[in-house]
């Protein structure tokens, strides 16, 4: 695949759009996170690789507000994401993991809902609920709940509401995950366009071709820690982003003796 041009300034540094410092987080005797230190430019597309069990969900939902940290901080386009959530959460728009929604609602209650919560005026929200549904697919499931959306479709109503307030940031986690490809291919034009205009995207996959197309920063997480990060050219070194992915994490390869009984 050809990787997407993006015509934007990059800036990093104080004027990140989301910066990480120090982010810790433990579970009973687990340290998930452990001290996770990471700039997101402003104008960045940015990938969040990983195995499972790394630790990018408890990172990203730590960076979001959604889950406290045990050490650390996190900063979206220089506001305190703790200390100072409302400006922070009026910039950032988050897809979390799974079903952290309110499903009983259905597609178009539930945009309602968000936008109104976000202070955006009634007619705004009802205008930009439908054009998401509509640029979604979901026009159609805008009355049923999201409950008995399908997985694919939990993900697009998650994403139009984190959207929906056109935040300066989007922090998605798995937004790829269970989507059909043409959706895939739509969230990715969403995206891109988005990054054109001057938005900024971090995102966790493990689609490695999505990721080297569409990124131009990567971060490769395992064991809670940060391994290796840069530009998506620096992090690749010439080389798959797959084979350095697995070089990084520490790739295991069967050896034909196990599950010798099956
Ligand atoms: N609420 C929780 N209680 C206990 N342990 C947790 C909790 N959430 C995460 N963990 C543990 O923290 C570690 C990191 O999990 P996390 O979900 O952040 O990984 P991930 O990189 O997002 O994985 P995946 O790619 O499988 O989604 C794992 O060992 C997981 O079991």
């Amino acid at each position: 695949m050809d990787s997407v041009t993006y015509v934007q300034n990059v800036t990093s540094g104080p004027n990140s759009a989301l910066a990480l410092r120090g982010l810790t987080k433990r579970f009973d005797d687990k340290v998930a996170v452990a001290g996770v230190d990471l700039d997101v430019p402003v104008g960045s597309f940015y990938g969040l690789l990983g195995p499972n069990g790394a630790g990018k969900t408890t990172s990203l939902s730590m960076a979001v507000g959604l889950l406290r940290p045990d050490a650390g901080n996190a900063y979206v386009l220089g506001h305190d994401v703790w200390s100072d959530p409302v400006e922070a959460k009026r910039r950032l728009g988050a897809l979390p993991d799974s079903a952290r929604m309110f499903d009983r609602l259905s597609g178009s209650e539930l945009l309602a809902y968000t936008g109104l919560l976000r202070g955006l005026p009634a007619d705004v929200v009802d205008s930009r609920a439908t054009e998401l549904l509509d640029v979604l697919g979901l026009a159609d499931a805008g009355r049923t709940l999201v409950v008995d959306y399908s997985a694919g479709m939990k993900k697009k109503i998650g994403l139009a509401c984190a959207m929906l307030h056109a935040p300066r940031l989007l922090v998605l986690d798995e937004p790829f995950e269970a989507v059909d490809p043409v959706s895939g291919a739509l969230i990715r034009d969403i995206l891109i366009r988005y990054v054109r205009n001057g938005g900024t995207v971090i995102f966790s996959s493990h689609v490695m071709a999505v990721v080297e197309k569409l990124c131009t920063h990567i971060a490769i997480l395992a064991d809670g820690q940060i391994k290796i990060v840069g530009t998506t050219e620096e992090v690749r070194g010439g080389r798959e982003l797959e084979d350095v992915f697995v070089d990084v994490v520490g790739g295991r390869v069967a050896t034909g003796a196990e599950l010798s009984w099956l």
